[in-house]
């Protein structure tokens, strides 16, 4: 395994102690793209802080490519690439001098940090911007930057902190080959993200974060499959604040596997049934059914029977 995580704690200490990450075990394979995904603090930063040298962990243990993360934290940034949350390119400097700056303090040679840049100019289809300077770029151009300054010394492992925050659906789709392109290379990705989709398109497997505790981890199939359904409904009712007659009669329908409460109706996960639309929207018609939807179970579905929560929430 390429990234070994065991019993990793952290706690902030200060007027208000935080327990950020409470106990979290990972082993992410060579090649893998691995994604954290959790609601805005559940520990993902915090996390990703630690592997990459950038915070110390209260307890436990962080081996990248078999080097203890605490212990041998110069080796260890070798085998790192980071992209972090916020565009951290040096404002002053060109886009191929920020790229060349990170390879000569990674020790290249002038020559070989020229070389290095040209290619990576090209890789991430830059070179017509070579000379343009951060603040000049769009937010999926500078994230494009940032990813191939971050893997100009051949680090073993990428890490990624919300790396489509912020960015316009077009862009998001371009980082995600650009992912891609990398793990082909060879190099291990592991990102965090609070978009469901991407955890699901892009990762090969997933850890599902809360409170920082780790509650799952497998491929996205398999977790969409622990589910045991297959469509969610979510009915919107008028009269939803009397709805404990309505989920018992639902929940004796064949096919619903559990029917529960939200703010403004109830939500159904459900087999693929014949017939079980008709019969939802006799059940649900004299609560005054305004709306239905129907989706696919999806990563958020697992979060939500594994919580009680929305991701987003
Ligand atoms: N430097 C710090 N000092 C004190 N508390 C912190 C610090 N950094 C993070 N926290 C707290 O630790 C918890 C986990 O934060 P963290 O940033 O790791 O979560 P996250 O899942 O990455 O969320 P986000 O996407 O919002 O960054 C949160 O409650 C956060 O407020």
């Amino acid at each position: 395994m390429i990234v070994e995580v065991q019993g990793l704690r952290k706690v902030y200490e200060g007027k208000q102690q935080v327990t950020a990450v409470d106990g979290i075990d990972l082993s992410v394979g060579a090649g893998e793209i691995f994604g954290l995904l959790g609601p805005n603090g559940a520990g993902k930063t915090t996390t990703i802080s630690i592997c990459t040298t950038r915070a110390l962990p209260t307890s436990g243990i962080v081996r990248i490519a078999g080097v203890d993360v605490v212990k041998d934290s110069a080796l260890a940034r070798r085998s790192i690439g980071v992209v972090p949350q916020y565009n951290t390119l040096d404002r002053a400097c060109t886009i191929a001098e920020n790229i060349s700056f990170h390879c000569l303090y990674f020790g290249f040679s002038r020559a070989d940090a020229r070389a290095r840049t040209a290619q990576l100019l090209d890789q991430f289809h830059l070179t017509e911007r070579t000379g343009a300077y951060p603040q000049q770029l769009s937010g999926g151009l500078a994230q494009r930057v940032q990813i191939a300054r971050a893997i100009a010394h051949r680090p073993k492992v990428l890490f990624l902190d919300e790396p489509s925050a912020g960015l316009d659906p077009q862009s998001r789709i371009a980082m995600w080959d650009a992912v891609r392109g990398l793990r082909d290379e060879g190099i291990t990705v592991v990102l965090t993200t609070h978009y469901m989709e991407e955890a699901d398109e892009l990762c090969d497997r997933v850890a599902i974060i809360d409170h920082g505790k780790i509650l799952v981890q497998d491929t996205p199939a398999a977790l969409k499959n622990s589910v045991g359904a297959q469509k969610v409904y979510q009915l919107h009712l008028r009269d939803h604040d009397s709805t404990a007659a309505l989920l018992e009669t639902l929940r004796k329908l064949p096919g619903i596997i559990t029917a529960e409460n939200l703010s403004d109706g109830v939500r159904v996960l459900a087999h693929n049934a014949d017939g079980l639309l008709s019969d939802v929207v006799g059940a649900a018609n004299p609560y005054g059914l305004r709306d239905l939807t129907i989706t696919e179970t999806s990563l958020e579905t697992v979060f939500i029977q594994l919580t009680g929560r929305d991701l987003r929430e």
